[in-house]
C-alpha cells in the first residue's frame, strides 16, 4: 500500500509517541515558514495552511501536550501571523525573543539591546541597504535584533553576490550570521534554534520533543535533540533529522496523525 504524504515509519513513530504516557509533557515545536506556511515571495503574505490551524488548536488542547512555534521571524511578526491558541509558546528571532500567547495578548520577554548593540544594528541596516542597492529583487528586512538581506526575488546574477557580500559584512562587523533560504540574517544578538529549544524543553521538563523544520537554520534544532526525540525535515536538502516529508501539507498531515493517535 502507498504511504501517502506521511511515510509509514513516521506514522509508526508518531503512534508510539502518542501512546507513551511517560513521554509527557510532549513538546511539539514547529518552525513557521516552509513548515506550516508554504514559502511566499512576500513574507507578509505567509499563512499557516488552513488545515494546520485546526490541527494546532486541537493539539494544544490535548492534555500533556505543549505547543511551540520556533521561528526566525521577529516576535511581533510571528504573533501576527501565527494562528495559534492561548498557551502556545513563541520563540522568535531564532531564539533572541520569547513569549507565550495568552487570552489577553502576548506575554513576552523584553529584549533590551545595549547602546553598543543598538548602534551596531543601525550600522548593519545602513550597510545591508548598500548591499541591496542597485540589485533587482534584493531587499532588506529590519527586525528588533537583526537585519535580513532577502534574495528570493532576485536573479542569480544579483542574488549570489548580494548573499556573499552580506556574509562578508557579518564577518567584518563581528555580528552573528545565519544563511537561510534566500536570506542572510545578520544579528547583534546571536541566537540559534537549538539553544532556544533546549532551554524551552528544560523549562517544561519535556522528556520527548517533536521538532519539524525546513531550513538550514532548523538544523541547529535537530542537532540539539536526542535520538529518542522526533525530528522531521520538511522538503528537500541535507539534514540530520530522522524523518522527512515533502512539504508543509504533508507536515500538517503528520501532525493530524499525531492528533488522531493521541485520541
Ligand atoms: O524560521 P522560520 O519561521 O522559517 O523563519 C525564517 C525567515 O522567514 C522569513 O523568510 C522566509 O520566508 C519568506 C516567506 O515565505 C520567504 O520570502 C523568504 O525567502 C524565507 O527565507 C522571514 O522573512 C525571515 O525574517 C525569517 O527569519
Amino acid at each position: 500500500m502507498a504511504d501517502g504524504p506521511v511515510p509509514a515509519d513516521l506514522r509508526d513513530r508518531l503512534t508510539a509517541v502518542a501512546g507513551d504516557t511517560a513521554a509527557r509533557p510532549l513538546l511539539v515545536a514547529l518552525d513557521f515558514d516552509g513548515t506550516l506556511a508554504p514559502l511566499q515571495d512576500d513574507p507578509a503574505a505567509s499563512r499557516i495552511l488552513p488545515a494546520g490551524v485546526g490541527v494546532l488548536a486541537d493539539l494544544a488542547g490535548r492534555d500533556g501536550v505543549a505547543l511551540a512555534l520556533v521561528s526566525g521571524r521577529a516576535m511581533a511578526d510571528l504573533h501576527a501571523l501565527a494562528e495559534v491558541p492561548a498557551g502556545t509558546y513563541l520563540v522568535g528571532s531564532h531564539g533572541a525573543e520569547r513569549a507565550r500567547v495568552t487570552q489577553f495578548g502576548l506575554d513576552r520577554d523584553v529584549v533590551e539591546l545595549t547602546h553598543e548593540q543598538a548602534d551596531r544594528l543601525a550600522a548593519l541596516g545602513a550597510r545591508a541597504a548598500a548591499v541591496a542597492r542597485g540589485r533587482d529583487g534584493v531587499w532588506v528586512e529590519s527586525k528588533p535584533t537583526a537585519v535580513v538581506v532577502h534574495t528570493r526575488l532576485a536573479e542569480p546574477k544579483d542574488a549570489v553576490p548580494a548573499e556573499a557580500e552580506a556574509l562578508a559584512l557579518g564577518t567584518e562587523l563581528g555580528v552573528g550570521t545565519l544563511h537561510g533560504k534566500d536570506v542572510v540574517e545578520l544579528t547583534v544578538l546571536p541566537a540559534d534554534k537549538g539553544t532556544a529549544l533546549q532551554a524551552l524543553r528544560r523549562e517544561l521538563g519535556a522528556p520527548v520533543v517533536l521538532y519539524a523544520g525546513d531550513d538550514v537554520t532548523d538544523e541547529h534544532a535537530f542537532a540539539a535533540l536526542d535520538p529518542d526525540d522526533l525530528t522531521l525535515k520538511v522538503g528537500p536538502g541535507d539534514t540530520v533529522a530522522r524523518y522527512r516529508v515533502a512539504d508543509p501539507a504533508a507536515a500538517v498531515a503528520a501532525l493530524a496523525h499525531l492528533l488522531d493517535a493521541l485520541g
